[in-house]
């Protein structure tokens, strides 16, 4: 069978994932995976998109889901394709502001907030590694944007 041209055989299956970077005084949440999947590696909470929701409304769901916070998305900070085998997946990194709610863990062992520096000590999935360079470059356009502080 044909789809759109390509085999079969060589079809790849997409996986839409979204992702919040929390920040918090110059620092940023990362998580550390419970029990499943990729236990233990450390992530910036988030999950799969639903049916009939924006990557918007994705990251405020996870977040509520995994972590009990409120957040508020403030801008896109990029985009990750992640090639496995059996799929491939594409993560959307978005800054996020914690605007409520008390931390609560459903998903995780444990949270931290790391300086940007820090980041890069903990062990992230192989893709975030473009995310943690992406968001560098953002917070450094960030920094010559007199409107943010
Ligand atoms: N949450 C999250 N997932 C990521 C990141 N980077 C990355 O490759 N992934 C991958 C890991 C997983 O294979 C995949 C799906 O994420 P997930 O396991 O959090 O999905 P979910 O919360 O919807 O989980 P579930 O309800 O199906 O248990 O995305 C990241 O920074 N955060
Ligand atoms: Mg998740």
């Amino acid at each position: 069978m044909r789809y759109n041209g390509i085999t079969e055989s060589t079809r790849v299956d997409i996986m839409e994932v979204v992702c919040g970077i929390i920040e918090e005084n110059q620092t940023y949440l990362i998580a550390k995976r419970g029990k499943g999947v990729h236990e233990n590696i450390w992530e910036f909470p988030g999950g799969k998109i639903e049916h009939n929701e924006t990557r918007e409304e994705a990251v405020v769901r996870e977040i509520k889901e995994e972590l009990h916070l409120d957040v508020e998305v403030l801008e896109h900070v990029l985009s990750v394709v992640d090639h496995r085998e059996a799929m491939d997946i594409h993560v959307h990194a978005y800054r996020c502001r914690k605007i409520g709610g008390s931390l609560e863990l459903h998903a995780h062992h444990e949270v931290r907030y790391v300086s940007y520096q820090e980041l890069y000590d903990y062990t992230f999935e192989p893709s975030d590694y473009a995310i943690l360079d992406g968001l560098g470059k953002h917070k450094a356009s960030l920094a010559t944007n007199k409107d943010f502080s």
